[in-house]
């Protein structure tokens, strides 16, 4: 038979459910990367598999990294299992495709580019201290992921939508909570069941941002409010400029995105950062180190500029290699357009390809010694193969937010470091993926106010 014919290796098992409820249970047990390494030396590098309902092509390794990031949109496009795009909206950035996404993507990296951010940084650093003033100062112990999941998304109310406080951002992250706990739930919409309260939550909360769009579009026709002060009065002045650019819908479904993008992944990366750093003193104390040398050189209360990130460069090796060892998305999803060959097999049309592309990260040819914990391996930034290290994905879809992320990152650690001490309450901190990783027990640290504390406001 011709390769083109081929179907890759592997068992389709039952219609519809396949292996996706031994994959869930991976995932909440932690051993998915066990799972996926059975998977590969049973089958190799490239199997078939039917998970969430649709048959399924597993792939994994650089060069299916590549492949994947490298394929256009009308080889390989981006698609939401149907359960996802009806809560988050049809209107989300990674649900579009082709000009669409070009479109969307454009005015969102137009907000997050680094030339815009430089002018968030003040707003994001007020935003942290307000958080440590309020959740960490005076406290004793403090559960970590929870407040730092509260803490990312205030940073995203404040930039996104304006929001620097109040009422509607409280219950606007309550109806996110809720929006999302359904994602991987049953898709049965009756009364009471997750999937119904989810859908209910995020139309109470798509309500809430099309009112703010109205608010601030009258107030920028009456000249008050700025065209840059938050993402959705740079999108208003942008449909101004070109009315084509985006919809107020599609404003509204990219809103709850970055909600979606900023939320889990950046307090992932932090509170693995705070656990890390807290079981290798030898790292933690380089990283205060360079710390308190940005810290000496700042007035009393002073916010921390764009420039003194870049002077950062330890402290943003150390969350490369969190992101390495715990990247917040291990993979992800797409759907072949048309019959694709790769790797002498074909991916029929209509099937969905799921990579995972953190497994490069532990792989011993590229990363000696995968499981240690080693920040100096990215000293050389240069020594890392291409699509070997892909935290933020890659090509197309590469994460716009990324420097959202590392302001948002290096800022609590840079406040975190200079304040206080902390250990780890807890033994243990076992975590699950959900699909992103959450410690078991919301990782407790005990903490003690620094005695230099230069940067206290
Ligand atoms: C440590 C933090 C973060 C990590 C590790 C991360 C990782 C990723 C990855 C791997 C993708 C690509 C997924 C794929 O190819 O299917 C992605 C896409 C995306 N991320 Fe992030 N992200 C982070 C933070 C953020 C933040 C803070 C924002 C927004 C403020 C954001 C917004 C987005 C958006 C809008 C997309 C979709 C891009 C597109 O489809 O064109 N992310 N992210």
């Amino acid at each position: 038979r011709r390769p083109s014919n081929l179907l890759p290796p592997g068992s389709l098992g039952l219609p519809m459910i396949g292996q996706s409820f031994s994959l869930l249970k991976a995932l909440r047990a932690n051993t998915d990367q066990e799972w996926f390494q059975e998977r590969i030396k049973k089958y190799g590098s490239i199997s078939k598999l039917t998970l969430f309902g649709h048959p399924t092509v597993f792939l994994h390794g650089q060069a299916a990294n590549k492949f994947i990031y490298t394929c256009d949109g009308n080889t390989l496009a981006n698609k939401m299992p149907p359960s996802l795009s009806r809560i988050l909206g049809k209107n989300i950035i990674v649900e579009l495709n082709g000009e669409d996404h070009k479109r969307v993507r454009t005015a969102i990296v137009s907000f997050l580019r680094p030339e815009v951010l430089k002018i968030y940084a003040v707003k994001m650093d007020l935003e942290i201290r307000k958080h440590l003033d309020d959740h960490w100062h005076g406290k004793h112990e403090v559960e970590v992921m929870p407040a730092l999941k509260a803490l990312t998304f205030n940073v995203i109310c404040s930039l996104v939508l304006g929001l620097d406080g109040g009422p509607i951002r409280a219950k606007l992250l309550s109806l996110f909570q809720e929006m999302t706990r359904g994602l991987l739930s049953v898709p049965i919409n009756l009364p009471l069941t997750q999937f119904n309260r989810s859908i209910n939550a995020s139309l109470r909360l798509k309500t809430i941002v099309m009112d703010l769009i109205r608010e601030k579009r009258t107030a920028l026709e009456d000249n008050r409010a700025q065209s840059h002060q938050d993402l959705i009065s740079h999108l208003i002045t942008m449909q101004n400029e070109n009315p084509e650019s985006t919809s107020d819908d599609e404003i509204v479904d990219n809103v709850v995105g970055l909600m979606f993008g900023g939320y889990d992944a950046t307090s992932s990366l932090i509170s693995f950062m705070i656990k890390l750093l807290a079981e290798h003193p030898s790292v933690y104390d380089v990283v205060v180190k360079e710390q308190d040398g940005i810290a000496r050189n700042k007035g009393l209360g002073e916010s921390l500029k764009w420039e003194e990130f870049m002077n950062m460069k330890y402290t943003w090796r150390v969350a490369m290699e969190v992101l390495r060892l715990t990247p917040p998305f291990f993979g992800s999803f797409r759907r072949a357009i048309k019959d694709v060959e790769y790797g002498g097999y074909i991916i029929p049309k209509g099937w969905q390809v799921m990579w995972v592309s953190s497994m490069t990260h532990m792989d011993a040819n590229i990363f000696p010694k995968p499981s240690h914990f080693d920040p100096s391996r990215f000293e050389e930034q240069t020594s890392t193969p291409p699509y070997s290290f892909v935290p933020f994905g890659g090509g197309p879809r590469l994460c716009p937010g990324g420097e959202f992320a590392k302001m948002e990152t290096l800022t609590m650690i840079h406040y975190l470091v200079t304040r206080f001490t902390w250990k780890l309450s807890l033994k243990e901190n076992l975590f699950r993926r959900d699909p992103m990783p959450v410690f078991n027990h919301g990782l407790p640290v005990l903490i003690v106010p620094r005695e230099c504390d230069h940067a206290m406001i």
